[in-house]
């Protein structure tokens, strides 16, 4: 077996007395796509953001391609592949989706967010970050977008554009919190579609509530209740699981 892209060893998060997250030990398979599920109140968002960086635990290990990034910011995860979900806000509404997406590719390279105007002066000269995007606005099937302004994209190609972002970053791994969350049945389908269409040959970690959602697309799913591991497994194992029926369904039968 080769070793885990992504690793964690007792990874816990106390908030006050509240145990969020208890000593998880995750380890996803390069190539996997592997869901993170659990009830409300799980530690499942904690969870997300100690892996992304936006919180420090208060003891435990993140290791990710072999290296302990326990210590790092967001932006240096991000640099080293570890790419995660952005939310539709972090599209610039001003700017168009070709300069949304080089935008992503240049943050990712420089490690950081330069002011937007002296950003686009410069990219204009730099060929290879102009090639990548536009093969990413080619994956993402956004490539005939690419000079509309983000923020008259119809809803599906928004979410194109989300995902076209996170590729820019050129991640080896992806982080998803709840990609799908408030959205019709029709909407989810699509948005898991296209997640598999376009990311599909990167790993992924995708945070959700809905076990049903989670049966289709994954490798194996991991299932969290009140902050440590519950069960862990392919989509079959899981769902047969009786502790993990009793924590979704309280033991009555769904
Ligand atoms: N910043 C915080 N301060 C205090 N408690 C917090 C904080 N963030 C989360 N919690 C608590 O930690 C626990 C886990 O929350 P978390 O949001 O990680 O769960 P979740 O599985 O994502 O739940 P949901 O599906 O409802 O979003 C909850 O009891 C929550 O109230």
């Amino acid at each position: 077996m080769t070793d885990p892209i992504l690793q964690t060893t007792d990874l816990t998060k106390e908030f006050g007395n509240l145990v969020a997250v208890d000593d998880v030990n995750l380890e996803v398979e390069q190539g996997e796509f592997r869901s993170l599920i659990g009830p409300n109140g799980a530690g499942k968002t904690t969870t997300f953001n100690l892996l992304t960086g936006a919180l420090r635990p208060t003891h435990g290990t993140v290791t990710f391609n072999g290296e302990d990034v326990t210590g790092l910011p967001p932006h240096q995860r991000v640099r080293r592949g570890l790419g995660r979900s952005f939310q539709i806000t972090n599209v610039f509404s001003g700017l168009t989706v070709r300069e949304n997406v080089r935008l992503a590719a240049q943050a990712a390279r420089e490690g950081g967010f330069k002011p937007v105007e002296e950003f686009l002066q410069r990219a204009t000269s730099f060929d290879d970050v102009n090639e990548h995007t536009d093969r990413v606005l080619d994956r993402s099937g956004l490539l005939g977008r690419g000079d509309e302004p983000a923020d008259v994209l119809a809803y599906g190609d928004k979410r194109r554009l989300e995902i076209a972002i996170v590729l820019a970053t050129d991640p080896d791994m992806v982080l998803l919190d709840e990609p799908t969350a408030g959205m019709s049945a029709e909407e989810t389908r699509a948005t898991m579609d296209l997640i598999d269409e376009v990311l599909s040959d990167r790993t992924l970690l995708l945070i959700e509530h809905d076990i049903d959602l989670v049966m289709r697309v994954s490798d194996r799913i991991t299932v969290l209740h009140r902050g440590a591991v519950l069960a862990e497994g392919t989509p079959d194992a899981v769902s047969e699981d009786p502790d993990v029926r009793e924590a979704y369904f309280g033991g009555v039968e769904a």
